[in-house]
């Protein structure tokens, strides 16, 4: 049987020669105590992990910031050891510096290691009257998305890179996108005002969720592919699929760790995220896996999304 290995230490290299962890931290439906987010980044950090993946639309921003400026001030970790990346959520879609130098500003930093374009998407920017805060995802009087007519998503992806390729700017040290299907990517490649290929596409992946066609597509193209809702999300239901607890007693590892040796042998980034500081431990570590057991899990049936 093959032995544990620290998924922590498992570095990818982006087409612009920076390097990228393969595990990361998720941030996601921050619990409203920001005392929560902050000590979960620190014991995060603190367990090993080099990645924080966070948005503009997590809110939590902040939280994580000062998480990063204790953990600094106690030395557990310099600023170029992490690598911490953020997103551009639509409702900002031409308006990328007003996204991220908020984003900066809160996450109190002077650089971020990547800038994603969130969704290929674009929403006007509303205020709700009652409460002052931006609608995230506007809707009209039937309920329907709202998305800003004649508008093109390239834009955000095109003001990123304008920040990006700043010689005097140096906040921004990889950009990518999220959410982007094959057809997307050819979009901006064809665009001939565009210059670079974006260095990650983070998409939805998880067991029974393979993603083969744009994984394949993005790593043929030299992106690095991140996958988001590796355990399912909410709940973590791809932890409780048979298959996996079968593999995780066969292969004497945790449930999360057969998922994040899923991800580490197909190459892929993975986010996975708890807001309980004690479960950390479960999603260090990986395993080399023979390609019938990734098969296997690329092909369970699943019940959620
Ligand atoms: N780019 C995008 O559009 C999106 C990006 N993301 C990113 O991906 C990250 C991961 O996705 P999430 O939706 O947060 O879900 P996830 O797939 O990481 O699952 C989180 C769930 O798994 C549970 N879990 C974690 N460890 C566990 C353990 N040891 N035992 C039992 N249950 C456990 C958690 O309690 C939580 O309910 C996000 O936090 C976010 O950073 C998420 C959604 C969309
Ligand atoms: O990051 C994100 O999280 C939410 C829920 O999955 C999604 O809308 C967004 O892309």
């Amino acid at each position: 049987m093959s032995e544990k290995l620290n998924a922590t230490k498992v570095n990818y290299k982006l087409n612009n020669g920076k390097t990228m962890p393969a595990l990361g931290f998720g941030t996601f439906c921050a619990p409203e105590d920001q005392s929560i987010v902050k000590d979960c980044v620190i014991a995060a950090v603190k367990a090993g992990y080099r990645h924080i993946d966070t948005a503009y639309l997590y809110q939590d921003e902040k939280a994580i910031g000062d998480a990063l400026q204790e953990l600094f001030k106690e030395g557990v970790v310099k600023r170029e050891e992490l690598f911490i990346t953020t997103k551009v959520w639509p409702n900002f879609w031409d308006k990328v510096e007003e996204s991220f130098s908020t984003s900066l500003k809160n996450l109190q930093l002077e650089y971020v290691d990547l800038v994603l374009q969130h969704w290929p998407l674009c929403y006007p920017k509303i205020t709700d009257n009652e409460t002052g805060y931006i609608v995230f995802t506007p809707t009209d009087d039937q309920g329907n998305i709202m998305e800003e007519k004649d508008a093109s998503y390239l834009e955000t992806y095109k003001q990123l890179e304008k920040i990006y390729l700043d010689e005097n700017d140096h906040r921004i040290r990889s950009i990518g996108v999220s959410n982007y299907t094959v057809d997307n990517l050819k979009d901006l490649f064809r665009d001939p005002t565009i210059q670079t290929c974006p260095s990650v596409n983070q998409i939805a992946i998880h067991p029974g969720k393979p993603q083969n066609e744009i994984v394949d597509y993005c790593q043929e193209k030299g992106i690095v592919v991140t996958g988001y809702t590796p355990y399912g999300s909410q709940g973590g239901p791809a932890l409780k699929l048979p298959l996996i607890k079968q593999l995780s007693e066969k292969l004497d590892m945790s449930v999360n760790e057969v998922v994040i040796s899923y991800f580490l042998n197909r190459n892929l980034v993975i986010i996975p995220r708890t807001w309980k500081t004690e479960r950390l431990p479960q999603s260090l570590h990986y395993k080399k896996l023979p390609k019938e057991i990734i098969e296997q899990i690329s092909n369970v049936k699943i019940d959620f999304e």
